[in-house]
């Protein structure tokens, strides 16, 4: 077993629900592609042949769909509905009990109300009118509302606890797996989709319906509808006797008939829902341009470079494309059930309901009461009938996304080995021993590879400059040498070991940088420097120390709150407000982002390397130009810092070093330089060797002195 930070894991085992869906689940592998490929396949466009719906897209109602809903609901359904319930076994049984219970409850009330009708009809008309009684069946019903809305509130707060704990729990996994996911599994389409999904399956747990989707508590709606329809039905049996039962029906489908029809398109697309990936990708640039409009940190260049009108003109035309594209009458196909869906047919149809009213009050036994209750009753019917179409709707769309929440949390992160391939790394006393072999990548989308076929052989403890014109690969090997890319063909190995087999997390901890295009984080001082060491982040000691090395102490001491002080990282930070004394709010300058020049974050950026750089488990410390910004006096100081971090106490080297460079003068001070030229490595040795060959690196160096 290889050995892991000790706080990540002592802080996750603190914080995670009581067990993880994905270790929890006892499905084979077969199951999980199962549901992944029934996912896959319900986003598929039957029209057009290898298109995709978008993210969120509606299926329709087909028998296909329904095929997939129910592998989904067989395969991962019963798994996940069964770990939230074990959150809360009696209060998720209470509530959907109470949930059924509740179903009865309107028709009860329609009842109850209709007995006090006719009661009060036979109290007037027999003219022995007294209060005692009329009191007498105030009271009942007073005591009736009362006891329901006990139950409907004790039955809320219990679905609260139950939501609030079965979001937490989804919340939880969805944020966990982001996090385990690396660049080459969030580079896939089809993975970034599926998290997509999975995200709104999430946000279904806001309760009930929350933004049109439903979760796997919701679908108890189901039931509740189910047995408010079934009541309401009985009622109107009762009332009828069964003697009118065909006027019943007739009543009753002239009711619900203009609301199917209205609902002509159950199953079908949600027009805005249904584009496909052109269309999508309009509606994306329309969203990117708006968003340019609206942007602060991209106003200055807006304006300089006068791009209001294009930006203007060009969303235009996305917007215009996407509302055409939207429109109702644009298909016309579509015309003639839009035009029917637009008449009001319940209100031409509403006198049918008539008839057995007129036949009920024909026959002796008809009351008052039971007259208004069947006109609530049968309107009762049809709104819930019309409930039960959208949940179900709601319901079959929900399996789906359902679907994609399964699918995201078995996604295997793709650098991640088999666990029957996990290397533990052992460290050499030296530092990091590197040796590429022919290593190639291409990134996902291009034609051209970026590396091609790169070797070298970099021993421990050793410095290796790589310098190369723009474009030719330095940072793509950076990026394959600290396993946050792969690469396609070849071989690394690190301290003999294929890197493959190291679990990156492992690997990581082993390593630290500054990237080229290092992070920014909208935090303070602290949080941006201490992230390189999460575990000494509340020591101040050596947040400050790390500042010293990375030579950002000499502006972070002037920063309004030192440490302390947030920065802006978007560099366009709006004003905020602070109230005053008299209540009157003032834009506040103490409570803005404080922003930095481009070489304060790359000190910045570099301290945060420094966090780390001096522990003992650090065995190589890559730097991609991390004093491009600096001037040549600080970029020396930087680089005598790392000579003095990557040594023992003794003076002998202890860690490894890869920088990046355009500054030949700073290349001079590694053992090696690699001369990168159109994705490979053309010159490999010392600065003299190098010189002396005459080669390309003699003549950047040439021009660069
Ligand atoms: N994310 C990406 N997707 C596709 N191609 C990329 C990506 N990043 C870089 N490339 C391409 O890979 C090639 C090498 O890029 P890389 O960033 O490694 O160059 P570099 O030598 O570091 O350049 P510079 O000196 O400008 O930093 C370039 O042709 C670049 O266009």
């Amino acid at each position: 077993m290889c050995h892991h930070p000790k706080l990540h894991h002592s802080h996750a085992h603190h914080l995670s629900p009581a067990r993880s869906f994905r270790r929890s689940k006892p499905s084979s592998q077969a199951d999980r592609d199962c549901v992944h490929n029934a996912w896959l396949a319900s986003r598929t466009v039957p029209t057009r042949k290898s298109s995709y719906l978008v993210p969120g897209a509606q299926r329709p109602l087909n028998k296909p769909n329904i095929r997939l809903a129910y592998i989904i609901a067989h395969k991962c359904a019963f798994d996940l509905v069964k770990v939230l319930w074990s959150l809360h076994p009696v209060r998720t049984t209470l509530m959907m009990l109470l949930n059924i219970v509740r179903g009865f409850f309107p028709a009860f009330r329609g009842y109850s109300q209709a007995m006090i009708v006719d009661e009060l009809q036979a109290l007037i008309s027999s003219g022995r009118f007294t209060w005692s009684r009329l009191v007498k069946l105030m009271t009942a019903e007073i005591l009736r509302r009362a006891l329901e809305s006990l139950i409907d509130s004790f039955a809320t707060t219990n679905e609260n606890i139950v939501q609030e704990s079965a979001r937490f729990f989804v919340e939880y996994q969805q944020v966990a797996q982001r996090l385990r996911l690396d660049v080459p599994t969030l580079a896939d389409p089809v993975v970034r989709d599926c998290l997509q999904e999975s995200d709104l399956f999430v946000r279904s747990f806001n309760g009930m319906g929350g933004f049109g989707l439903l979760s796997p508590f919701d679908f108890v709606q189901l039931f509740a509808l189910l047995s408010e329809l079934a009541s309401h039905i009985l009622v109107l049996l009762s009332l009828t006797g069964g003697t009118n039962l065909g006027v019943l029906l007739l009543s009753v489908l002239s009711a619900i008939f203009p609301l199917l029809l209205s609902r002509g398109g159950f199953g079908s697309l949600h027009p805005d829902s249904s584009y496909t990936q052109q269309e999508a990708r309009t509606a994306e640039r329309q969203e990117r341009l708006r968003n340019l409009a609206h942007s602060d940190c991209h106003r200055p260049e807006i304006l300089l470079f006068g791009l209001g009108p294009w930006i203007l003109q060009s969303w235009a035309s996305a917007r215009k494309s996407m509302l055409y594209a939207e429109g109702p009458l644009s298909s016309k196909q579509s015309v003639l059930p839009h035009f029917l869906g637009s008449i009001n047919i319940s209100d031409l149809l509403f006198a049918v309901q008539n008839i057995p009213l007129l036949l009920m009050l024909q026959s002796s036994s008809s009351s008052l009461g039971s007259l208004a209750l069947y006109r609530s009753s049968i309107q009762s019917v049809v709104f819930t009938v019309g409930n039960l179409l959208t949940t179900t709707r709601m319901a079959f769309q929900g399996i789906f996304l359902m679907g994609a929440f399964c699918a995201a949390m078995n996604i295997q992160p793709k650098l991640e080995p088999a666990d029957e391939e996990v290397e533990c790394y052992s460290s050499l006393p030296n530092g990091m021993k590197i040796e590429a072999r022919h290593l190639s990548y291409t990134y996902p989308g291009s034609k051209d590879a970026s590396l091609k076929n790169v070797s070298f052989t970099l021993e421990a403890g050793e410095r290796l400059a790589i310098v190369g014109y723009n474009g030719s690969g330095k940072s793509t090997l950076a990026k394959v040498i600290l396993r946050i890319i792969d690469f396609s063909q070849g071989d690394l190995l690190v301290n003999g070991v294929d890197v493959r087999r190291f679990s990156p997390s492992e690997y990581h901890r082993r390593v630290t940088t500054v990237f080229q295009g290092f992070s920014k984080f909208n935090s303070t001082v602290r949080e941006n420097v201490g992230f390189g060491y999460i575990q000494k982040l509340g020591s101040q000691t050596a947040v400050e120390q790390a500042i010293r090395l990375g030579e950002a102490d000499t502006f972070v001491d002037s920063l309004p709150n030192g440490l302390k002080t947030k920065l802006d990282a978007s560099g366009f930070e709006p004003m905020t407000y602070s109230s005053t004394p008299s209540g009157v709010s003032q834009p506040s300058s103490s409570r803005v982002h404080h922003g930095l020049s481009g070489g304060e974050w790359q000190r910045i950026a570099i301290s945060r390397a420094f966090m780390r750089a001096d522990r003992p488990e650090i065995d190589l410390l890559l730097f991609d130009e991390p004093t491009s910004s600096l001037d040549a006096h600080a970029q020396n100081r930087i680089f005598d810092t790392i000579d003095e971090v990557s040594r023992s106490p003794s003076g002998a080297r202890s860690k490894t070093v890869i920088f990046i460079t355009h500054r030949l003068s700073t290349a001079r001070r590694a053992d090696k330089i690699a001369m990168m030229e159109n994705g490979t490595i053309t010159e490999f040795g010392s600065h003299e060797a190098l010189l002396q060959k005459g080669g390309s690196y003699a003549t950047l160096y040439q021009a660069s002195v």
